[in-house]
């Protein structure tokens, strides 16, 4: 403070002790307001008026000793510095004045020391103002840190913590000897990986400050989420002494938000996913896949599926029982239909007795029909409501993305014009936005189950076509072609129902039995000694990619009896391109059993003939698709001579399927192909006919 600024009290009843203190303060270079109170009154007006920086008194004032003197300033200003200015004291006595407040004694006799005593009295009280100061303002600290709301805990540099309060104890269930030194490692929940807290900390480090939802674990173990705020202290240095951390406890507001989300996005009836669920989840499925339509749709060639479901006569349900009844009713339909598809799917419910399907990642919309057929079967047994049985029935329309539309709108829309047709159809029944689709869907499924029944049913038959020297027409050998006879359907050609087994896996024991058969029959041939030559067999890439070819062959042939040497098998060369490194080494085992080895259709498949000369085959097919429009196909005679001079290249034999001319028989034979197939020398025969054919 300025010296100037001083506001001094002097209690001196003497002019002359006044006098000489005034100059003497004054001689002393102390410029202070200096006022003087020269008994009991004035003393008393004088601090109920003003208040003093420092008050110098004598010991003896007439009407009041100096005990009540003092203890009348101490009533008013507490802190005041009082110095006595006397000649008259004992020691004794100024010692117990000084016990009783008094911050300073000087001789009146020796006034040099009163300068210094003022000093020193000021700079001591300013030192104690500054301590009530500090002292107040860490009560006040301490009642917010104990009182506030919000958990708050104080860690060390390492993060060992120093501190907690009582809304930590309250939200985290650990009390303050608990925790004390341990690091909130110990509340982690696991519900954030490494990046989550990695960030946190790059986070502190940069900027000494982070803030973010948190889930953390109660003592008890249940979850909590917290809004967490943490900061670094920093010595003046910028060294982090200590972490602050103040969270307050969000779950319940974390769970109202969960709610309000879920009812905004749900059906509250069934629990089902809403119209508005579907909507966000098929439009961000769509944007997904019209983003990637393109790659997706060739390395996975998969579609998405929209089915609308409306229940059959529903109204009648409200109408004859009760509201009541069709929610019920409406609840346990919900459960059926959640049961009819993968978790990864969605069933909603769009209102009323109105619900969709979205189906992802279907290969082929067959699959949506298999789903469709399944949630009718599922609503086929009645459902026992408050003692009432009610039959149900639904309506589904098909739409399928991209094909019937690439925006929600229309798909839904599609889907529902579906639905309209399947219900103009007859209750219980399904049908695509296109009929063609329908037919196709129906007729799929129609063929997978009775494919599935016609090896039983001995519906299938094998049938031979010779393969012959287009020279002098000697049988070389035969193809084995399947053939199924249905009772309803008549011939179904195998390119139909070979590719249906292929896709459904049927094929591995279509397979096995076609080699069964074809071994067997040609035992029996030999037997009788009918020299067909080599009967070759066509083998699906499914029974060399499961494989099971082997195992197959190895059996068909110690069953049988047939010598391997008789043995073909005939293989796609789409297929060995495509599984190059893995068909080699199971054709190679084939060959090792002594059978021999065809690449058929040659010629569509892009071989490679680095593959060429490493596959153990002898014989290339040449596709009847180049031999059809020979000769007079010049890019088709170019490419029937590449193959062959290619085979002679390689060492193997060439043998041209679908030799139908003179014309053609005679361009294969004058370019180097001998051997050849097709319905010039015969068609596809019957066991019987083949070998009235081998005897003709
Ligand atoms: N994995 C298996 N595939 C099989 C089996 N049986 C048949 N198939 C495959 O089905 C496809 C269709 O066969 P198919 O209808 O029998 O047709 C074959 C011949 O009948 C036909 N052919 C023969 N000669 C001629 C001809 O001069 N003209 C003409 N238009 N068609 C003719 O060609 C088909 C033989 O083709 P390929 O097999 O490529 O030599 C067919 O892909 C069969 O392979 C089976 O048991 N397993």
């Amino acid at each position: 403070m300025n010296p100037a600024d001083l506001n001094i009290l002097v209690i001196e009843d003497s002019d002359a002790d006044f006098h000489l203190l005034e100059r003497h303060l004054r001689r002393g270079g102390l410029q202070a307001r200096l006022h003087r109170a020269r008994d009991a009154a004035e003393l008393k007006a004088a601090l109920e008026t003003q208040a003093w920086d420092l008050i110098l008194t004598d010991y003896t004032l007439p009407g009041i000793d100096i005990r009540t003197r003092l203890q009348w300033i101490f009533e008013h200003l507490p802190e005041v510095p009082v110095i006595m200015v006397s000649g008259t004291v004992g020691e004794e006595t100024a010692v117990d004045l000084l016990k009783a407040g008094l911050e300073d004694f000087v001789n009146k006799d020796n006034l040099a020391w009163l300068l210094p005593a003022i000093d020193r009295a000021l700079k001591r009280v300013a030192l104690r103002r500054r301590q009530h100061r500090d002292e107040a303002r860490l009560r006040l600290w301490d009642t917010v840190f104990e009182h506030a709301a919000e958990g708050i805990f104080i860690t060390d540099s390492e993060g060992h913590i120093l501190q907690v309060n009582r809304a930590f104890t309250e939200i985290l269930g650990y009390a303050p000897e608990e925790i004390i030194g341990q690091t909130p490692r110990l509340w982690k929940s696991g519900r954030h990986d490494r990046s989550f807290y990695q960030n946190l900390w790059d986070s502190l480090k940069r900027t000494g400050h982070w803030q973010g939802e948190i889930w953390n674990r109660r003592k008890d173990g249940d979850l909590v989420v917290e809004c967490l705020t943490i900061s670094a202290v920093r010595d003046p240095g910028g060294a982090t002494t200590h972490y602050v951390a103040m969270f307050s406890d969000i779950s319940r507001l974390k769970r109202t938000e969960e709610e309000l989300a879920y009812l905004a996005y749900h059906d509250v009836l069934t629990g089902l996913p809403n119209r508005a669920l579907l909507n966000a989840r098929l439009n961000a499925r769509l944007d997904h896949a019209l983003e990637h339509a393109l790659e997706h749709a060739r390395r996975h060639r998969t579609q998405l599926a929209l089915l609308l479901l409306d229940l059959d006569r529903f109204k009648h349900v409200n109408d004859s029982f009760s509201h009541a009844t069709g929610d019920t009713l409406l609840q346990q339909v919900a459960a059926r239909l959640r049961n009819c598809v993968r978790q990864d799917d969605t069933v909603a419910r769009l209102g009323g007795d109105e619900f969709v399907f979205l189906l992802e990642n279907l290969h082929e919309p067959e699959n949506a029909a298999l789903v469709a057929d399944k949630v009718i079967a599922a609503l086929k047994r009645p459902f026992q409501i408050g003692g009432h049985t009610i039959p149900v029935s639904a309506s589904l329309g098909i739409s399928m993305f991209p094909r019937d539309g690439e925006d929600a709108a229309t798909l839904l829309r599609n889907a529902d014009a579906a639905m309209y047709q399947a219900k103009s159809e007859g209750a219980g029944s399904y049908a695509f936005y296109t009929r063609e689709m329908t037919e196709r869907a129906r007729e799929h499924i129609l063929l997978e189950s009775a494919l599935r029944r016609a090896l039983e049913a001995g519906e299938l038959q094998l049938h031979f076509q010779p393969q012959v020297d287009m020279d002098d027409g000697r049988p070389i050998g035969c193809e084995v072609l399947a053939r199924w006879h249905h009772p309803e359907l008549g011939t179904v050609s195998p390119a139909r129902f070979i590719p249906l087994a292929e896709e459904t896996g049927l094929i591995l024991e279509l397979g096995a039995w076609v080699l069964e058969n074809a071994c067997r029959l040609a035992k029996g041939w030999l037997d009788r000694g009918l020299d067909f030559g080599r009967i070759a067999v066509n083998v699906s890439g499914c029974q060399i990619r499961h494989r099971v070819i082997c195992d197959q062959v190895a059996q068909a042939l110690a069953r049988s009896g047939l010598p391997p040497s008789r043995l073909e098998l005939e293989v796609t060369e789409g297929f060995i391109m495509e599984k190059a490194e893995d068909a080699i080494g199971i054709l190679e085992a084939l060959r090792d059993q002594g059978i021999t080895l065809a690449i058929d259709d040659f010629g569509t498949g892009y071989s490679s003939l680095v593959y060429l000369k490493r596959l153990p085959i002898h014989c290339l097919k040449i596709d009847q698709s180049f031999v059809r429009d020979l000769p007079e196909d010049r890019e088709d005679a170019a490419i029937c001579q590449a193959v062959i001079a290619l085979g002679q290249a390689l060492g193997l034999e060439t043998l041209a399927e679908g030799v139908e001319t003179e014309a053609q028989r005679r361009f294969l034979l004058q370019h180097g192909c001998r051997l050849g197939q097709g319905y010039l020398f015969s068609r596809p025969l019957p066991a019987e006919a083949f070998e009235k054919w081998l005897t003709r």
